[in-house]
C-alpha cells in the first residue's frame, strides 16, 4: 500500500461529492459490521468499502481510457450502461493509483455493482453493505436489512430483486452478470436448505 488509511481517506472523500463520501462512511461501517458477523475479514472489508466508489464521479472518459488501457479489464463492459464502469474503473485504480495488492479486496471492489457468479464472502459483504448502509433509503430497504442479519445470500437476492425491479420498469438493459450472480446465489440457498440434495 502507498497510502495510510488515514491518507487513503482524505484522498479518496476529495473525489467525491460530500453525500458520496458519506455513503462510502456508512458503507464502511456496515462492511465492517457484515464481515465480523459473517467471518470476513474486517480490515479487508474496511479497505475495499473506502475505495469502492472511488471512480464514480470521475468524468465518463476518464472511467472509459483506464478500462481501454488496463490489459486486465473487461473491455465488453463499456457496451454496457455507464453506472456500471466505475467499478471496473475503481478496480484498476484501487491497484494502480493506491498500491492495493490483495486479491480479494481487488475483487470486491470490482464487484461491487454487478455481483458476479461464486461471489467471495467478502465480494458479498461489500456489495450488500452498498445496498444496506444506513443513509440508503429506497423500497424494500427494510426487508434487506433485516435479511442481512440471518443470511448474506437472502438479502443479496432481494438486493438484486429490487435493482433488476427498478430496470425493468425503466424499459433498461440488465447486465447479464448480475443475473448469473443471483441466479448462482439462489443455487446456493437451495444447497444450503437441502444439504446439498
Ligand atoms: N445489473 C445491472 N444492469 C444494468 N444497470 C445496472 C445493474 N446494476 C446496477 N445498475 C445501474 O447502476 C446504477 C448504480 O449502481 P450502484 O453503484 O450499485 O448504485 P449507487 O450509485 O446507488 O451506489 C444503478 O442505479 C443502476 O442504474
Amino acid at each position: 500500500m502507498k497510502y495510510s488509511r488515514e491518507q487513503l481517506i482524505e484522498t479518496v472523500s476529495g473525489q467525491m461529492p460530500e453525500k458520496r463520501w458519506k455513503h462510502t462512511l456508512g458503507v464502511m461501517q456496515t462492511a465492517v459490521k457484515l464481515a465480523e458477523k459473517y467471518g470476513a475479514d474486517p480490515v479487508k472489508a474496511d479497505l475495499a468499502a473506502i475505495l469502492h466508489d472511488v471512480a464514480k464521479y470521475w468524468p465518463v472518459e476518464q472511467m472509459k481510457a483506464v478500462i481501454e488501457e488496463s490489459s486486465e479489464s473487461n473491455k465488453e463492459l463499456l457496451q454496457h450502461d455507464k453506472q456500471l464502469w466505475h467499478s471496473e474503473a475503481g478496480f484498476i485504480a484501487a491497484r494502480k493509483d493506491y498500491g492495493v495488492e490483495d486479491a480479494e479486496v481487488l475483487n470486491a471492489i470490482r464487484w461491487h455493482t454487478s455481483g458476479r457468479e461464486e461471489m467471495s464472502l467478502l465480494d458479498k459483504v461489500v456489495c450488500l453493505a452498498d445496498y444496506i448502509e444506513p443513509g440508503r433509503d429506497f423500497p424494500g430497504v427494510h426487508k434487506i436489512r433485516e435479511l442481512a442479519q440471518h443470511s448474506l445470500e437472502e438479502a443479496l437476492v432481494a438486493g438484486f430483486d429490487s435493482t433488476i425491479s427498478l430496470l425493468l420498469t425503466q424499459r433498461k438493459v440488465i447486465y447479464p452478470l448480475t443475473v448469473l450472480s443471483r441466479n448462482d446465489l439462489l443455487q446456493q440457498l437451495k444447497i444450503q436448505s437441502h444439504g446439498g440434495l
